[in-house]
């Protein structure tokens, strides 16, 4: 196989239970050569055990695992953890607290010289920045600093895949966007094949080339952060990426009215139960006898202002429809900067309908 086509990590229809629970089940997904891939979740979906099956720290039950187009787990064959060429950095850093941070660092090297180790060991720290404190000790070190010295750890010994586990959220919120920056970066640049776990949707955005979204154990979207949020493929996907307007309604010639104007529903059944969610920056308010771009908008509707927040680089404005005086929920629109319309100010409203998403109604 070419270079540029090999499949760097390869889960195979992996499935894997604890008891009865069915924790992961028939996953498939492949990583190529330097791509960063992230699991998205809610807590229990099985994001955890499914990077916990292909770095063999749980014994495959079903399905294959591929490491560098080498099976290392599946058909029998199980290979273990320190035998897989992957490096392993979980939220808890794990430093052994009576080596130094070069010692740590030096400790998965194997079939090395010692020069050839000390160079490796610099050469790791040096990446994440933490060359001056090889002589430290752990606890010398804040928590961002032992998180950087748990990546150059799984970094030294040059693995095949990173296999990262919520690695920053023991990290208080401006540290966490600090650290995940620098490893953002310090992937990038060694061309490390990564696999990350993490629960929150920012985070997978920043860090992923691709986010495989994952609910009871299946994968329900995979793609780029940009198609998962501008191409949802349910509901469960669209809610996922942050607080969104739902509206309900009734499919009418291919089209659900919503007091922002028809919006489409192409493929649906007159009379089907619908979903209609809108992003909150989906909704452009303008004064109320002029549209954004200055004509009077043929689709849009008339809202009034409940409440106008700043929430620092976007304002929230809170908003009832007046075409609609009866529908219940009210709706959230988000403008960039500093925008605080009156309350009981009227305004109009115009949608973007490329973040409108319509979907079959749950019925349970
Ligand atoms: N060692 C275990 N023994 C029994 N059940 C387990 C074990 N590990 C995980 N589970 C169960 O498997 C399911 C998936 O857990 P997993 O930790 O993989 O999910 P997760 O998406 O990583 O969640 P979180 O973000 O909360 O860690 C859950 O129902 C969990 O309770």
């Amino acid at each position: 196989m070419a270079g540029n086509d090999m499949q760097a990590l390869v889960l195979d229809h992996v499935s894997h239970s604890f008891g009865g629970v069915l924790a992961v089940d028939d996953l498939s997904l492949s990583l190529s050569k330097g791509e960063v891939v992230c699991l998205l979740g809610p807590s229990g979906c099985g994001k955890t055990t499914a990077l916990r099956v292909a770095a063999g720290l749980e014994a495959l039950q079903q399905g294959r695992v591929i490491i560098a187009n080498e099976p290392v787990a599946g058909a029998g064959r199980e290979i273990p953890p320190e035998d897989r060429s992957v490096g392993l950095v979980f939220q808890d850093y794990a430093l052994f607290p009576h080596l130094t941070v070069a010692g740590n660092v030096a400790f998965g090297l194997r079939g090395l010289s010692g020069s050839e180790k000390q160079a490796r060991v610099q050469e790791a720290l040096g990446r994440v920045g933490m060359a001056e404190s090889a002589a430290a000790y752990p606890h010398m070190l804040s928590g961002g600093q032992q998180q950087r010295v748990a990546l150059a750890r799984a970094l030294a010994p040059q693995p095949q895949v990173m296999l990262l586990d919520e690695p920053f959220s023991n990290l208080d919120a401006r540290l966490r966007q600090k650290v995940r920056d620098e490893t953002l970066h310090v992937l990038k640049e060694s061309g490390t094949t990564t696999l990350m776990v993490t629960h929150d949707p920012e985070e997978a955005m920043f860090m992923a080339d691709r986010i495989a979204l994952m609910r009871a154990g299946r994968i329900v979207q995979e793609g780029t952060p940009a198609a998962l949020y501008y191409q949802p493929v349910d509901a469960f996907v669209a809610s996922f990426f942050g607080e969104i307007n739902q509206l309900e309604g009734v499919v009418v010639t291919e089209q659900v009215s919503t007091p922002f104007g028809p919006v489409d529903a192409k493929g649906f059944a007159d009379g089907a139960a619908v979903a209609v969610l809108i992003r909150p920056e989906a909704l452009h308010l303008s004064p109320p006898e002029q549209s954004a771009n200055g004509s009077i908008p043929v689709n849009g509707g008339a809202v009034e202002v409940m409440a106008s927040r700043l929430m620092g680089r976007t304002s929230l404005i809170h908003l009832r429809s007046l075409d609609v005086p009866e529908q219940e929920t009210h709706f959230h629109a988000r403008v960039p900067g500093r925008f605080l319309p009156m309350e009981n100010q009227r305004l109009r409203v115009e949608l973007d309908r490329s973040q409108a998403f319509v979907f079959l109604r749950e019925t349970d």
